[in-house]
């Protein structure tokens, strides 16, 4: 992920990459001009230096911003390429696997772990610019002496060795907070859609709150303290090192060489100047282990989210004449229970302007069967034929329903292609559905959605009305809906529907409508256990050939 984010701004890191190690650079020629100035052995001389420091200060100032704006640019674009990223995969992806892999984790993925990736940009210069400055301060240091260089060396490499094996410890940590940060954002979630219930029950409430959402966020907060203090750990032995470093070569490597005073000069000068970068870098490097941990997260996040390779279409919906299912099924399998739910074979047929019942008791299967017809999840086996040709593209063949599934969601603004009249005719709508003194459309948008449950399912209404597909479905759209109104939909607005030449699937508990059904269709655990002529009051039973109820 990290690597694909680096491809895809190659030019801008580069140049970034190049200020950072002028800035660097630059950092290093500073000390050795200062070093430089205080052995100087005259006046000239040192203005020589002052003019070339003052040249060098300049370069490494603006080396040093161009480099810091421009990773903060690649940070926040990082960031931006992330979420369009995931956002691309989980919009892709089949709406069954979505169900399974579940919106926290895709939520988590799109916002901590996606900053956590872009802080690494920000990160990149602060560990370019000082891993320059120390490069390049060990440089001079050989410049000075080769032995203390070589010295040098020996620390670096069993720095080097420490943070290596911390680093194996410290990722393992990391990546369980990672982990539980996913489950965390499932909470976060009930925090937020429970708000009621955890306030009408305070046992619960604060079950919830110790329990569930603060043992997550503790398990977050321990993983993450671990790793990073194993990591800081490791930052501390680095500074152990190079205090004994210092340690070995002033009193120890150069106390008694030649020109030793100049040497000394040099060294605590450099050492000096190389602190504060090198903490810099022993703390940089936990972030960007950090954000490499994220990078994995959505990684696998998004490998999860496989495309259903089904092309977006710009089609309008197509007007049929025959819509059939032939032996569909569809299987969940609960893992807990260890449990199977079976639905199918299903055989059924559909034809315009039909008003078609689906009934039977809770967990039966309508809705599954519904998701199923309007193209939602795949058959497992069977085939879905659409005027005589079988279902190919599932995207192309969904743009033939408008549903309103009991779990609706309705969007602020209605996204169909603005066409001059959309305010108009949805305005229009609304005072069918006698909603016009709450809400208007205005610029294609509702003016609000602060509204009771059965007056948003009425706007969900009009915007399935708008969208003017030539088969709808409603999943229990009468059952928060007063007497008069449900009255309204059952006899007035399905009837019109009907009319209009639409097929209307209509799931339904509301028994003293089923009079008004064309075809009733009865479901018990899965199985479709009668399909109902009504028009010609023959009931016929499961056992039957398939009822082609166009006919
Ligand atoms: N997303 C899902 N994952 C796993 N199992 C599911 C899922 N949705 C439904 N089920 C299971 O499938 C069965 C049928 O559910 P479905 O929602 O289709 O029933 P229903 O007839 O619409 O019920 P209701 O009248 O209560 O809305 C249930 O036993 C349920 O446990």
């Amino acid at each position: 992920m990290l690597a694909y984010l680096i491809r895809q701004s190659r030019t801008v890191l580069i140049t970034a990459t190049v200020a950072s190690v002028i800035a660097g650079g630059c950092s290093v020629l500073l000390v050795t001009q200062i070093n430089a100035a205080l052995t100087a052995p005259d006046h000239a001389a040192r203005t020589a230096l002052a003019v070339r420091f003052a040249v060098i200060a300049v370069a490494a100032a603006l080396a040093h911003t161009v480099s810091s704006v421009l990773f903060e640019r690649l940070s926040i674009r990082a960031q931006a390429h992330l979420r369009r990223f995931i956002a691309d995969k989980t919009i892709a992806t089949s709406f069954r696997q979505l169900e399974e892999i579940g919106g926290p984790r895709v939520q988590s993925a799109l916002s901590e772990h996606s900053a956590s990736v872009a802080s690494f940009f920000v990160n990149v210069p602060v560990i370019l610019v000082n891993a320059i400055i120390v490069l390049g301060g060990l440089a001079y240091l050989a410049w000075l002496s080769w032995p203390v260089f070589l010295a040098a060396l020996v620390v670096i490499g069993l720095g080097s060795l420490g943070y290596h094996l911390a680093h194996l410890k410290a990722i393992r940590h990391l990546d369980v907070a990672a982990r539980e940060q996913d489950t965390l954002f499932d909470h976060f979630r009930s925090l937020i859609e429970g708000a009621k219930e955890l306030r009408l029950h305070a046992a619960k409430r604060a079950r919830f709150a110790d329990h569930v959402l603060g043992r997550s966020i503790d398990v977050v907060r321990s993983e993450r303290e671990r790793g990073m203090s194993v990591f800081l750990a490791a930052s501390g032995w680095g500074s152990f090192l190079i205090y004994a470093f210092i340690g070995l070569v002033l009193f120890v490597l150069v106390g008694d060489a030649p020109d030793s005073a100049r040497v000394m000069t040099g060294f605590a000068l450099i050492f000096i100047y190389l602190m504060a970068p090198l903490e810099g870098l022993l703390l940089s490097l936990p972030r960007a282990n950090l954000a490499r941990v994220s990078a994995r997260r959505i990684e696998a996040i998004t490998s999860a989210l496989a495309d259903a390779g089904e092309a977006a279409t710009a089609e309008s919906p197509r007007a049929f004449q025959r819509l059939a299912l032939h032996g569909v099924t569809h299987r969940y399998f609960h893992e807990g229970l260890d449990d199977l739910f079976t639905l199918g074979p299903v055989n059924l047929t559909f034809a315009p302007g039909q008003l078609v019942f689906l009934v039977g008791g809770n967990g039966s299967g309508k809705t599954t069967l519904a998701k199923l017809l309007v193209g939602l999840y795949e058959p497992e086996s069977g085939e879905i034929v659409l005027d005589g040709q079988p279902v190919e593209s599932r995207d192309r063949y969904r743009q033939t329903f408008s549903a309103i599934f009991s779990d609706f969601h309705l969007f602020d603004r209605l996204l169909d292609a603005a066409t001059g009249d959309l305010d108009e005719q949805g305005n229009r709508l609304l005072k069918k559905l006698q909603l016009h003194h709450k809400v208007q459309v205005q610029g294609g948008a509702f003016t609000t959605r602060a509204l009771s449950q059965g007056q948003r399912k009425r706007l969900a209404l009009v915007v399935a009305y708008l969208e003017d597909r030539p088969f709808l479905v409603f999943d229990e759209w009468a059952a928060d809906q007063d007497p008069l109104f449900k009255d309204v939909f059952y006899r007035e607005l399905l009837p019109e529907l009907k009319a209009l030449g639409k097929t209307v699937l209509v799931i339904s508990h509301d028994d003293r409508y089923f009079d008004l059904a064309d075809t009733l269709i009865r479901m018990e655990s899965g199985q479709i256990v009668a399909v109902e002529d009504c028009t010609a009051h023959a009931p016929r039973q499961r056992d039957e050939a398939p009822l082609d109820v166009a006919s």
